[in-house]
């Protein structure tokens, strides 16, 4: 919508032949987008094929557990000049790669040409021109710039970074605090709960991601704390909303099954714990999570748990010696 906005031709691709005829005679996606009409210039297909052949730039944003599948199918069309974006917000939970790993390593190109779109972002609001900022994060300067231009208008402010790694890891696991969120929320909690979640739940985003090689500064943006409080917040956002009614009492499947939609954040916690294992990272509450959703762990004991930990200091395990090797 955004693209089109900008008087591009778009090609929509779907495996859903009924949502195709649907875009293109009705110009309306009832299903995801209800009440809302679709630009003249968006033309959906069910070919691959047809969408991306023509095109300079690809933008994905499949569900993370479809990425392999659907850039698989994209290098049969993918010719090396285009610019490929991605807004997906998770991991591989088998390999635990990012997303730009995956396409990159589908495509047979750098990862680096990748370009990775996220930040603050829900479709229900972009689609009605409210006011959005977002980050786009590559290692090719000329491709995230391209990528700016591309998406930039008066109600949609793109800025550029370089750091992809903090930027993948934020959009990521942002889900798992706002499912978090949720649970606080539904449990009845108050405001005091929801800032204490999403400032450690920062605090344990920035642990790994520093590990993983993210710059500290990124997680106090658009991409961190931006998506970060968004998602923990937002009527819109399909994670907390997951994570309010299990804080009610309702089963993950029951849950999942009323949902409709993705809710990355459920194999997003399998991915973090794996990777928290793997990196020995204390990501106390992506832990507690993580057995509230698969271990049927009751969310009340889980909040027992957190508050009952050791005394710390707050900057405990933060590794801050890293500040100074971006400082420098
Ligand atoms: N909805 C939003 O506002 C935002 C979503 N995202 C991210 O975008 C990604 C997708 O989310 P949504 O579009 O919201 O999810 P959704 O559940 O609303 O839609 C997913 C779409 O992907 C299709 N799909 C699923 N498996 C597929 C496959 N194997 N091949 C082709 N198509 C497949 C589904 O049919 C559906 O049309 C997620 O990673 C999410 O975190 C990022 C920013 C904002
Ligand atoms: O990432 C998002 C907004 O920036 C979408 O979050 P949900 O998947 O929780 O709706």
């Amino acid at each position: 919508s955004v693209l089109a906005a900008n008087n591009l031709d778009v090609s929509l691709w779907s495996r859903n032949l009924e949502q195709v005829n649907e875009i293109n005679e009705l110009h309306t996606n009832s299903r995801y987008l209800p009440g809302i009409t679709l630009a003249s210039n968006i033309i959906a297909t069910s070919s691959m094929k047809d969408a991306v052949e023509n095109s300079s730039a690809v933008v994905i944003v499949a569900p993370s557990s479809a990425m392999r599948e659907v850039s698989r199918e994209l290098k049969k069309y993918w010719k090396n000049d285009m610019i490929c974006i991605h807004a997906t917000k998770g991991f591989e939970t088998e390999t635990l790669h990012r997303m730009s790993s995956v396409i990159s390593e589908e495509l047979g190109c750098d990862e680096g040409d990748i370009v990775v779109l996220s930040g603050p972002s829900h479709a229900e609001e972009v689609i009605r021109h409210c006011p959005t900022t977002v980050v786009v994060a590559s290692l090719n300067k000329e491709k995230a710039e391209a990528a700016q231009e591309l998406f930039m208008n008066s109600y949609f402010r793109v800025y550029t970074n370089r750091d992809m790694v903090g930027v993948e890891l934020s959009g990521a696991l942002k889900n798992i605090i706002a499912l978090g969120a949720g649970m606080s929320d539904g449990l009845g909690f108050g405001d005091n709960a929801k800032a204490a979640l999403l400032t450690r739940g920062l605090a344990e985003i920035s642990r790994i991601g520093v590990e993983l090689g993210a710059n500290p500064l990124t997680f106090s943006g658009l991409a961190g704390i931006g998506d970060l409080v968004v998602t923990a917040t937002s009527q819109h956002s399909r994670n907390w909303r997951a994570g309010s009614l299990i804080g009610k009492g309702t089963k993950l499947n029951d849950v999942l099954e009323s949902m409709g939609m993705v809710v990355e954040g459920i194999r997003t916690t399998q991915a973090a714990h794996k990777l928290s294992i793997k990196h020995g990272v204390q990501m106390p509450i992506t832990d507690q999570i993580y057995h509230v959703l698969f271990k049927e762990r009751d969310t009340r004991t889980a909040v027992e748990t957190l508050m009952g930990r050791d005394p710390k200091t707050e900057m405990e395990n933060m590794r801050l010696d890293t500040w100074e090797q971006w400082h420098t």
